[in-house]
């Protein structure tokens, strides 16, 4: 190892992280593909000529695009897959370890795409003619699969929810009116009283833990409580990248707590100094409440979750949180 000297980071990767962090880049399977693409560039830029230098350089940059945002596993998902092969034997040179943080970025960038594809196929599948389908807040994986079903001929309807605080439905909406898909705003407010006119829900996913409950934007969950009131399928889409092996282990998923800000403007905070906001951005649909999830890999029941994650990422090796609780224990 070095003596602990990091280089400074590329200003391409700092604006990356930003963009993230900011909600500009903005979606769990966006941000896992700015993720790994901001690892290639970091490689790519690196000035020095060390290996063992270029691998803590490596960590710190993937430390620094994990923390950006916390609910999302695709982010960390993503990370591990570029970076992690750097500890193993056998990369002992700066040339070795670069070409393999820059071929498994490209891989990772290129499977995320061919997924999305793979998703909408499986997908468009469950939606009939005629279908009026409820979306919420802006994931690709959902209207991947509703701009496919419009392009096979299918006349469906979207009702899309604006989504609070941040207005993602408004994305989805335009995303789905350039395709000429027939859309209907809806305050999250109606959900319940528009559930009559739905056929079927399909929203995305930022993270599916190990017992099939689905982390999602806030409101995701009220949505599949009115869908299952009336015994309406409720479909989750998502690339199986956004499975967490940390759930396996019995890991929480952290949920992201957003600015005060974004929901009650400067003056009013400063005029009531006791006002606490309270802004979640993402709650926890629970497995009963889910038809099918939706991944590239096929349709899957949501209790089939764990199988998915032992698939994809092998038996969990322990996991630094309990690592920590044992040395604890140790001392
Ligand atoms: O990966 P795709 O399917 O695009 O989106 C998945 C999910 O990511 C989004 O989170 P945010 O808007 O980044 O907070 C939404 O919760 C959306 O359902």
């Amino acid at each position: 190892m070095s003596q602990g000297v990091v280089r400074a980071f590329p200003p391409e990767v700092l604006e990356i992280a930003r963009k993230i962090r900011d909600m500009e880049i903005r979606g769990a399977g966006r941000i896992a593909k700015a993720a790994a693409e901001a690892l290639r560039i970091a490689a790519l830029k690196y000035e020095g000529e060390s290996c063992e230098e270029f691998k803590e350089y490596m960590l710190k940059v993937a430390e620094l695009l994990v923390s950006t945002r916390p609910t999302a596993v695709s982010l960390p998902n993503a990370v591990n897959y570029v970076v992690s092969q750097l500890k193993k034997p056998g990369i002992d040179s700066l040339e070795k370890a670069r070409s393999l943080v820059v071929s498994r970025a490209s891989r990772f960038i290129e499977y995320a795409d061919q997924a999305l594809s793979k998703i909408s196929e499986f997908g468009e599948k469950v939606i009939r003619d005629g279908d009026t389908i409820l979306t919420h807040c802006n994931s690709a994986a959902a209207t991947g699969i509703l701009v496919l079903a419009h392009k096979k001929g299918k006349d469906i309807t979207v009702y899309a929810t604006e989504t609070r605080p941040k207005f993602q439905g408004y994305i989805t909406a335009e995303s789905l009116l350039r395709e000429g898909v027939r859309v209907r705003i809806i305050p999250e407010s109606a959900v319940r009283s528009i559930m009559k006119r739905i056929d079927k829900v399909v929203v995305g996913a930022d993270t599916v833990a190990a017992n099939g409950a689905v982390v999602n934007k806030v409101g995701t969950s009220l949505i599949a409580l009115a869908a299952r009131e009336r015994g309406i399928d409720f479909f989750v889409a998502t690339e199986t990248f956004k499975f967490s092996p940390f759930t396996l282990i019995g890991d929480i998923v952290p949920i992201e707590f957003r600015a005060e800000t974004e929901i009650v403007d400067e003056e009013m905070l400063a005029r009531h100094p006791k006002l606490r906001v309270l802004n979640p951005a993402f709650d926890v649909t629970p497995p009963d409440f889910i038809t099918g999830i939706i991944t590239e890999i096929g349709i899957i029941p949501p209790q089939a979750a764990s199988i998915v994650i032992e698939e994809m990422y092998g038996h969990p090796v322990m996991h630094e949180s309990l690592k920590a609780v044992e040395e604890d224990f140790a001392q």
